[in-house]
């Protein structure tokens, strides 16, 4: 997979040379270039920003700076048509079930925005050449996309075959089958007086795999019941359903 992001800030992107990305990156697996927009302006002071039409607060991200950062990129990858995720709070919301969909894109672009945001303009501009996407990772305001892009290219990057060591861990986790993960626990089996769950020592594969789901399913209900009321009843045994 190839990735392109935009920022003013390039080095706020620095955390993706480390951990299983940096090393996706080195094997290969993700080909991941940042570029700075700045490089895309034309006057002394690398001009990025201007006043809002219409009036109000702040400062909104200048058009011409993003599309030729934009078309330079896509130029570089002509043959694909690449899907330009613009993070924002008015995007749709980021989720596991919208990372395996990234996932499986051959070519991601980023646009950072800061200040009050980009021209809408460049929205409409870019549509002619990729799927445009805004994503939100949630419902709260950041200063601009590049933490949200740390955010979603390490739960898109480690999707991809390959970059986690043993995909049998990316199954058993949070939102894999709609529910929130299990407790888990490891040696020693006594830790400052507290126990670990008996059945856990049983080796006892069905009891164990029990116990796992109906604490997923229990955890689920307590901090997430919006997770729970999502499910198809078919999602739930019998039994389950009085959980
Ligand atoms: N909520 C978000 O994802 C966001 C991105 C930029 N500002 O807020």
């Amino acid at each position: 997979m190839r990735l392109d992001v935009v920022s003013i800030f390039p080095e706020y992107l620095a955390p993706l040379e480390l951990s299983l990305i940096g090393k996706a990156r080195t094997d290969g697996l993700l080909d991941l270039h940042v570029h700075g927009l700045r490089d895309y302006t034309s006057d002394r002071h690398r001009t990025v920003d201007d006043t809002p039409y219409g009036g109000g607060a702040g400062m909104v991200m200048k058009a011409e700076p993003w599309a030729l950062a934009l078309g330079d990129i896509a130029a570089q990858v002509p043959a694909r048509r690449p899907t330009l995720i613009v993070p924002s709070p008015a995007g749709e919301v980021f989720n596991q079930k919208l990372a395996y969909e990234l996932a499986e894109e051959e070519h991601l672009v980023f646009a950072c925005g800061r200040y009050e945001g980009i021209d809408e303009r460049v929205l409409e501009w870019a549509a002619e050449q990729f799927t445009v996407r805004p994503v939100s990772l949630g419902d709260y305001v950041l200063n601009g996309g590049e933490v949200a892009v740390l955010a979603m290219v390490e739960a898109i990057g480690r999707l991809i075959p390959g970059v986690v060591g043993n995909p049998e861990s990316l199954i058993e986790e949070s939102h894999s089958d709609g529910l929130l993960e299990y407790p888990v626990y490891t040696k020693p089996s006594t830790w400052r007086g507290r126990d670990i769950p008996e059945v856990l020592l049983s080796g006892n594969h069905g009891k164990i795999a029990k116990f796992r789901r109906e604490h997923q399913l229990r955890r689920t209900a307590a901090r997430r019941p919006d997770l729970i009321a999502a499910l198809d009843v078919s999602h739930f045994s019998k039994t389950e359903r009085n959980v």
